[in-house]
């Protein structure tokens, strides 16, 4: 049901797809996340990250300011340009249009999810949201649109001037966008996409790929900055990694950056960004002594799962040792579901992952933060993800 209502932003790409066409692009995109084609997406990881805190480098010694907006500018170009091969710049105040569409958008739809009224169609298309979100997703699909249009007209000049592979990516060092894999794909299939199909499938990674992401690190940076405990054995684990030095973070660098995965993962435990998950189930089941029949809607509340007390000794408290590895293997597999589980889990995970501690670990490379708030006064609020209703409000210092 509530993923209906996004169908009018994202068509039915990958998040809302179901059956037949579901599986199909489920196995077009799989490849697209191989560890191999994650690699070459590093250098927009570091690149990005390194923005982030030269723009943030005003801040140090000056008193607390709002950090998320920093945040959210960095993994949206991170995104834009890992999935349309573009680079908007909204770290350097460019992209405004693009990012008041998603904003607007995402509050339409948000009303719409929390109204039961706005649930009905001839409801919703009385209201003022209904006429905003037509107007937000016209321009969204435009530009969408237009980017994909320009690419495939620039593959086809290319091709006709006969331009090997390498050549065609030549500036991008070979690194093609999810848009470039998606034509790819295309051309060698024997009836090709058309542009709606590759625009409800770009416009998923780009939603899917940075609210949640800009939200994950928002929350962990925040526990970061009010444990200063972990804060402590994250530079610890960062100098042992890294040195003094300032370098790019490469694959063998993410690898060895355990501790700072737990942390992040303990960020995920608290505050998933995605909270809640909902299902039609389609045949009658037991659930322990319950039995659901088909067509029950039910919810699925990851954050309460991941504050049981069932699961977690001090489930409210911040402790990245919940990820110890004996910790892990003691527990049930999906008492611990951010990335949601099974053949719907999350495709982008791997990617995340890495983008989240190619931040993180740049970011704690270079400075050392006091969260200012406690976390009501963060006000967490669910909307399409859950995000800080203000902040992280934070200090930073020159480590
Ligand atoms: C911290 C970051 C992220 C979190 C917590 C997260 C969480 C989730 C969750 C819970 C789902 C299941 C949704 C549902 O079934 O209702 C999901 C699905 C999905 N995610 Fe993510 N996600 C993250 C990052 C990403 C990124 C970076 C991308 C793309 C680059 C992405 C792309 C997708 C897609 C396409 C789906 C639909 C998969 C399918 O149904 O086959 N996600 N994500």
């Amino acid at each position: 049901m509530w993923y209906s209502f996004l169908e009018a932003w994202l068509g039915t790409g990958l998040l809302t797809a179901s059956g037949e066409k579901w599986s199909v692009w489920r196995k077009i995109l799989t490849p697209a996340f191989h560890f191999s084609i994650l690699e070459k997406f590093l250098e927009v990881f570091n690149r990005n990250a390194s923005i982030l805190v030269q723009k943030v480098e005003s801040y140090v010694d000056v008193g607390e300011f709002n950090l998320y907006p920093y945040l959210y500018n960095c993994t949206l170009d991170i995104i834009c340009e890992a999935t349309m091969g573009v680079k908007i710049n909204a770290q350097n105040g460019e992209a405004q249009k693009y990012i008041e569409c998603v904003h607007g958008i995402s509050e339409c739809v948000t009303k719409r999810m929390l109204n039961f009224l706005y649930f009905f169609d001839i409801v919703y298309r009385f209201t003022s949201f209904y006429r905003t979100e037509s107007k937000l997703l016209k321009d969204l699909h435009d530009m969408s649109r237009n980017i994909i249009r320009e690419r495939v007209k620039e593959r086809k000049t290319l091709n006709e001037k006969n331009v090997s592979e390498s050549e065609m990516y030549e500036g991008r060092k070979e690194r093609k966008a999810f848009l470039d894999i998606l034509l790819d794909v295309s051309d060698k299939s024997e009836k090709a996409f058309s542009i709606a199909d590759i625009r409800e499938q770009v416009d998923t990674f780009m939603f899917e790929g940075h609210d949640t992401t800009s939200v994950g690190l928002a929350w962990t940076i925040y526990f970061v900055g009010r444990n200063p405990h972990v804060q402590e054995k994250i530079f610890e684990e960062l100098d042992s990694v890294f040195g003094s030095s300032d370098r790019p973070v490469n694959m063998n660098d993410l690898a060895n950056l355990k501790y700072l995965e737990c942390v992040f993962r303990e960020g995920l435990r608290l505050f998933p960004p995605v909270p809640v998950l909902s299902r039609v189930i389609e045949e009658d089941i037991m659930i322990g002594d319950y039995e659901i029949p088909a067509g029950t809607f039910v919810f699925i509340n990851i954050m309460s799962l991941h504050r049981s007390p069932k699961y977690y000794a001090n489930p409210d408290k911040f402790d990245p040792s919940h990820f110890d590895l004996d910790e892990v293997k003691k527990r049930h597999p999906f008492a611990y579901i951010p990335f949601s589980a099974g053949s719907r889990n999350c495709i982008g995970q791997r990617y995340a992952l890495m983008k989240e501690k190619t931040i993180l670990s740049t970011f704690f490379r270079k400075y050392k933060v006091e969260s200012v708030q406690n976390e009501e006064e963060l006000q967490p609020n669910v909307e399409l993800v859950l995000r800080p209703g203000r902040g992280p409000v934070v200090k930073i210092q020159r480590r």
